[in-house]
């Protein structure tokens, strides 16, 4: 199987990895295409001349085309596309907001699958959410998500909006948990930590919850009981996220987020 990768950035350079470390794909069988010319460190073995600026003639030879551009950047890339692509390919986009609809009618192509992934994908753990055109049938399908699985877990929803829904939810995700963990690095430190000590407390906190969580079938209503004692130094740190509704304060955030995923999309 052959794909193209169209935007070698963050995601396009994730989705690589994850095609060939898994075995997935062949280094050889992955063109790319972007405006700059990567490091060898960077091709991840891919051959050099497998990496092109604009989309030529190669495309035609592939399986499975990725849309890997920023959404701002997908007109001037379907404009290139849309001659080149034919019945049988699949387009898989990762792009935040565009959807099936708009990729169907700037690719001219019908079997278009729209995901969203998220950069955790790096290490294999990511999480992704994925939606088809009716042209796209079980066996692609079944294709489809054994390459997003590369990447890590992946569900299949009927509704595309979900899309954008977990665009602000998973796709942005990861930096949500940074910005927490950012802000407690800070507040260590003006506790009287060293930069590398405030940064080990809060990684081993966060790596050991998760992993608490995890490894057991308590809400997070109940571990949080089990954290706060009654009278204690949690409950007074959850009376202040209380105070300040920190709770709506994220779920306004989580909502701005859908609502620029749905902008995006116009
Ligand atoms: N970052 C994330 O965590 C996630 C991102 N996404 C989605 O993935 C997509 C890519 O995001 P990300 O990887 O972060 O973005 P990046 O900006 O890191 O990567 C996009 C790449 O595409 C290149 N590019 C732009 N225009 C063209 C073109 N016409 N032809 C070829 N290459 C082009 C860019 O070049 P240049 O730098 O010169 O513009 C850049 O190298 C976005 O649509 C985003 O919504 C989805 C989930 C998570
Ligand atoms: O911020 C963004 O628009 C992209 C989509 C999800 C994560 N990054």
């Amino acid at each position: 199987m052959k794909i193209a990768i169209i935007g070698y950035g963050n995601m396009g350079k994730t989705y690589a990895g994850s095609f060939i470390n898994s075995r997935f794909i062949k280094a050889e069988d992955i063109i790319v295409v972007d405006r700059f010319t990567p490091t060898e460190k960077e091709m991840l073995g891919i051959p050099a001349a497998n990496f092109i600026s604009e989309v030529n003639d190669s495309f035609s030879e592939t399986d499975i085309v990725i849309l890997a551009v920023k959404p701002q950047d997908f007109e001037a890339v379907s404009e290139k596309l849309k001659s080149k692509l034919t019945d049988g390919q699949i387009v898989l986009s990762i792009m935040a907001g565009v959807t099936i609809r708009t990729i169907q009618k700037m690719t001219n192509s019908l079997k278009v699958v729209r995901s969203m992934p998220n950069i955790v994908s790096q290490i294999g753990m990511g999480m992704t959410v994925f939606s088809a055109s009716p042209d796209i049938d079980r066996k692609d399908l079944f294709i489809i998500q054994n390459l997003l699985n590369t990447t890590g877990k992946s569900i299949y929803v009927d509704n595309e909006k979900l899309i954008d829904a977990a665009t602000a939810v998973s796709g942005s995700g990861p930096a949500y948990v940074f910005y927490f963990m950012k802000s407690m690095i800070k507040a260590a430190e003006q506790l009287g930590f060293s930069a590398s000590e405030a940064e080990l407390l809060v990684n081993q906190t966060f790596i050991g919850s998760i992993n608490l969580k995890n490894a057991n079938s308590f809400s997070n209503e109940e571990w949080i009981a089990k954290v706060a004692s009654k009278g204690g130094t949690t409950e007074r740190a959850l009376e202040v996220f209380d105070a300040l509704s920190t709770e709506d304060i994220i779920a306004k955030a989580v909502m701005a987020a859908n609502e620029r995923a749905l902008e995006l999309g116009v």
